[in-house]
């Protein structure tokens, strides 16, 4: 899995606001409103326990605080446990956290104590991003273009799918691909056969993967692939509104899931 570094980080604050604004200019509600009306739940100040994890490639500097910062964000009442790993656990159950957010480097959790539900964030990902995607208020019809269809892509395709939604996917791995085509049921998007999408989703570990052809005036691509599917030229020569944020909208996603 490609690692958060803490450049992808810095003054998250900042780029959740950004985020915010966008989601509320292509769905009409900001984050939080399409998490309220995606899962049906309000948080009400919920306790969370965020617990730095030292396995594998060690703690990120600022990833726990970033949780804190985004948590808090959302109207959730959160702290960074002094100690990581398992004293760590130990320290956010007995200071009374209802919620635990820990990562290692293959699995990004948030479970509930109290209700037993538990989230990855990997799938909640990609469905909250495929969920903005799917309420953009000027999309010219129900196609969308789905890059990357992994860990994240899979899921978000496969929502999109349940909403009724013609989804085109496409990815590099045709194994991987032709799986997904007849798992989903979905359409292969041949770059040989190009057209437009006014609604494009893309979850790829890459740069640049969505190519000019397939871009319309005024699109939407959300994306939480890291680095940015597009260049800022094209972003800007083609007014695409761009949902982007390498950490807080899916962290969001997985909150409202578990409460
Ligand atoms: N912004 C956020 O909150 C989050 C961002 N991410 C990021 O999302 C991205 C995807 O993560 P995962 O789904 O876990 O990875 P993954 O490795 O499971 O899936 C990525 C897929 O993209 C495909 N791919 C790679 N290069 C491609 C290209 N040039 N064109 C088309 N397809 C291509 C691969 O074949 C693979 O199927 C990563 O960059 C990850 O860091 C992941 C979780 C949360
Ligand atoms: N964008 C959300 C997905 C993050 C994921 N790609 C990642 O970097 N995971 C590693 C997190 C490691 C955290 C570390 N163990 C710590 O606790 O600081």
């Amino acid at each position: 899995m490609a690692l958060l570094t803490p450049e992808d980080l810095e003054n998250i604050n900042r780029q959740l606001q950004e985020a915010d604004s966008t989601v509320r200019r292509v769905t009409g509600l900001d984050i939080k409103g399409v998490c309220k009306d995606f899962y049906g739940m309000t948080p009400c100040c919920e306790k969370v326990g965020i617990v730095p994890v030292t396995s594998g490639n060690g703690i990120i500097g600022n990833f726990s605080g970033s949780l804190h910062v985004i948590t808090e964000y959302f109207g959730f009442d959160s702290f960074v446990t002094a100690m990581p790993d398992v004293s760590g656990y130990y320290e956010a159950v007995r200071n009374g956290a209802r919620i635990i957010l820990m990562a290692d480097d293959n699995t990004f959790l948030a479970h509930n104590l109290k209700n037993g539900k538990i989230a990855n964030n990997q799938p909640c990902t990609g469905r909250i991003y495929a969920e903005i995607a799917s309420r953009y208020l000027k999309a010219d019809s129900k196609d969308v273009l789905v890059v990357g269809l992994g860990k994240v892509g899979f899921p978000g395709a496969a929502h999109l799918v349940n909403k009724g939604f013609r989804v085109y996917g496409y990815d590099s791995d045709k194994a991987l691909l032709e799986k997904t085509v007849s798992d989903l049921g979905i359409t292969l998007f041949e770059p040989e056969n190009p057209r437009k999408f006014s609604i494009i989703f893309e979850a790829t570990p890459c740069a640049d993967t969505v190519p000019e052809f397939v871009i319309s005036e005024n699109c939407v691509i959300s994306t939480p692939g890291i680095p940015c599917a597009i260049s800022r030229e094209l972003q800007e020569k083609y007014g695409v509104e761009l949902v982007m944020e390498p950490l807080g909208i899916g962290t969001a996603s997985m909150l409202y899931s578990v409460l």
